[in-house]
């Protein structure tokens, strides 16, 4: 996948089949979107996501995280298109005319049916209709994918999140919400109470689940390994002044320090509590491990 990034000096060669949007959490919804596009790379269209950059801020999907799924989808290119003056003023048919159809030759277009652009957002799915016969490309508009009767959306699945419902989450991202991070030293205390943890701190920017205990595998190379991951401070242990998201493998024991690995969350158990002593910490986590095995134990996986 070629990214195009940090620059509104962005060009293609070949014709395109686009999709535009913020594509925050890249769900189920606009999956669809990035599969309309993928199918026409059969055509001979390349596929092109084209997103906005805002510059940091609290997001379902950092960057990354975002090009990484693109990339591994078979999206050709991925702009991200930084949200400058010159950009967010431009009247609508110029945006289609100078960037779309001048330099990025758009062929196709997938939008869903309330994508706005330009400037006052006053662009939608009906100018760029009304504008496909004269510029030469072909508009398809997707209906909103909906779950459970209502619209997915990326504002509903922060919302989800926010409240710890992981299950739903992943139902409505299609994939399960993960974090990545670099495996760091913690207290070393774990190891005492016969709990040896990967200690990981996710980008600041990436938005987690409320603090507590959750039901998790991690990928390690190609293998995956059930879990149970505590987010928060550690307050029985004196606390951390960063938010740390720490996991317990129930069948590893491998010194995995330095290694970036990915926790993906299933189900949430119990909210981080400080205990009075670490014995009773410790008689905690030993329910929690058999809640988690338990957990995965009733479902198919
Ligand atoms: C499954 C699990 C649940 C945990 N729950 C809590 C908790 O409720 N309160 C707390 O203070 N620490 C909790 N911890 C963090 C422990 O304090 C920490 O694992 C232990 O002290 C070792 O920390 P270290 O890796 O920095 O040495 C939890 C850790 C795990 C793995
Ligand atoms: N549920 C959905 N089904 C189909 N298309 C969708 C869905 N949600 C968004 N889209 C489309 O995906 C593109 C990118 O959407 P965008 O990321 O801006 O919206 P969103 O996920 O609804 O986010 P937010 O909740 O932040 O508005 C747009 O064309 C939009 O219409």
């Amino acid at each position: 996948m070629r990214l195009i990034t940090g620059t509104t000096e962005f060009e293609t060669t070949e014709a395109t089949a686009i999709s535009l949007g913020k594509f925050e959490g890249l769900h189920m919804g606009h999956q669809l979107l990035v599969n309309r596009i993928l199918k026409k790379k059969e055509e001979g269209l390349k596929a092109l996501i084209f997103t906005f950059d805002f510059g940091e801020r609290s997001t379902l999907l950092l960057p990354e995280e975002r090009r990484n799924l693109l990339e591994k989808w078979g999206v050709d290119y991925l702009i991200e298109c930084p949200f400058v003056e010159s950009i967010a003023h431009m009247e609508a048919e110029d945006f289609v005319r100078e960037i779309l159809v001048k330099r990025l030759h758009v062929k196709y277009l997938a939008v869903g049916t309330d994508f706005h652009f330009g400037h006052n957002r006053k662009g939608s799915y009906r100018l760029l209709e009304d504008m496909q016969k004269e510029c030469g490309f072909q508009v398809e508009v997707v209906e909103k994918a909906c779950y459970d009767g209502r619209e997915i959306s990326s504002t509903r699945i922060r919302k989800e999140l926010e409240q710890g419902h992981m299950e739903l989450v992943n139902q409505l991202l299609g994939y399960a919400y993960s974090v990545t991070g670099e495996v760091l030293y913690g207290h070393q205390i774990g190891r005492t109470l016969g709990l040896p943890t990967i200690n990981q701190q996710p980008g600041l920017s990436k938005l987690l689940p409320p603090n507590g205990v959750y039901a998790t595998k991690t990928r390690i190379a190609s293998e995956i390994f059930e879990g149970i991951t505590n987010i928060g401070y550690k307050p029985t242990i004196g606390g951390e002044t960063r938010k740390g998201v720490e996991t317990f493998l129930f069948d590893l024991d491998r010194n995995l320090y330095g290694e970036t690995l990915t926790v993906s969350f299933y189900g949430f158990e119990r909210p981080e509590r400080k205990f009075d002593s670490l014995e009773a910490l410790k008689e905690r986590i030993e329910k929690d491990v058999a809640w988690g095995r338990k957990y995965f134990g009733e479902r198919e996986n």
